[in-house]
């Protein structure tokens, strides 16, 4: 009989939302949930019996009832781990599972200048993700992350220096615009006081160091540079970010010289999504990542 290596089951797409109604202020999350089981039974793949199946119809359901179990409002990491913990709590068969996580971008709204106490657009710059692995032998383990940060800026940008050979038709520029959509991953080495907390920080420190400046700027001479230093700013800022791995296409914005019109002149582009450039790089915090000196 053929070995069965490696077994799977679980729901993805789950959608759920939930209130909490603290007063008049009611706090909203929306989340995409996925939940992929590691169990001990294997015998459902290779066997008719279902025996102890937890079936993907009832972790469906686990979702909704540990939504309403969390009685304040919380962050998707805690989510995550409490979601996580209800399974291997309740099944026996299961050893391991991992919950992922995708928060829609709702945002509270503000009319007048104030926060609005129960309205919300989607208007948030990215989906916020998480993943947390709930084991009944080892201590959980908790990654945070963005999906598709669009950031663009319209100056303060260049990239010149390169290697050049009879198949380069790139010219040195120190002005271009930089727009990309990045996807950012992060470990934790301890958890953060507040997730909801870290992640503005992140934010913060990624946002701070693509813009720059609110006047001025800061110029950016490649995108390995720009992602190298979003990337350490948020391992030095935050405190318990472990590593962060920044992963960004390079939308291009190709110079437009439409025949019969002025020559370009830094104002029209042709907008493009495809091909495009791809950059990541991964950070660490310094400590507990520096190779061990040899004695
Ligand atoms: O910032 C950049 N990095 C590259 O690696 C690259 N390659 C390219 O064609 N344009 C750019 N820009």
């Amino acid at each position: 009989m053929p070995n069965l290596v490696h077994h799977v089951h679980g729901k993805k797409r789950v959608r759920v939302a939930r209130t909490w109604r603290e007063g008049s202020m009611h706090h909203f999350v929306e989340w995409n949930v996925e939940v992929v089981i590691e169990s001990a039974m294997a015998h459902a793949y290779k066997t008719p019996s279902n025996e102890g199946m937890t079936t993907t119809d009832t972790t469906k359901n686990q979702c909704y009832v540990v939504a309403k179990a969390m009685q304040k409002r919380c962050s998707p990491e805690e989510y995550a781990l409490a979601l996580g913990k209800q399974f291997v709590d309740s099944y026996p068969l299961i050893s391991a599972v991992e919950v992922r996580v995708e928060q829609a971008p709702w945002r509270r709204t503000r009319v007048h200048g104030a926060d609005h106490d129960h309205g919300y657009t989607f208007t948030a710059p990215c989906l916020r993700v998480c993943a947390a692995v709930v084991s009944r032998t080892k201590p959980p383990a908790v990654r945070s992350g963005m999906r598709h940060l669009r950031v663009l800026k319209t100056t303060q940008s260049g990239y010149e220096g390169f290697l050049v050979d009879k198949h380069t038709a790139l010219k040195d520029t120190r002005e271009r615009i930089f727009a990309t959509a990045v996807d950012v991953d992060w470990t934790w080495s301890k958890p953060p006081g507040c997730y909801d907390n870290a992640y503005t920080a992140v934010y913060d420190a990624l946002a701070e160091n693509f813009f720059g400046p609110p006047r001025g700027g800061v110029y950016s001479p490649s995108v390995q540079y720009t992602l190298y230093q979003m990337g350490s700013a948020a391992v030095e800022r935050v405190d318990g970010l472990e590593q962060i791995t920044l992963t960004a296409p390079n939308l291009h914005f190709v110079p437009a010289n439409p025949p019969g019109a002025a020559p370009f002149a830094d104002d029209v582009y042709v907008a493009t999504s495809e091909p495009h450039g791809q950059i990541s790089c991964t950070v660490s915090a310094k400590h507990g990542f520096a190779p061990l000196a040899k004695l």
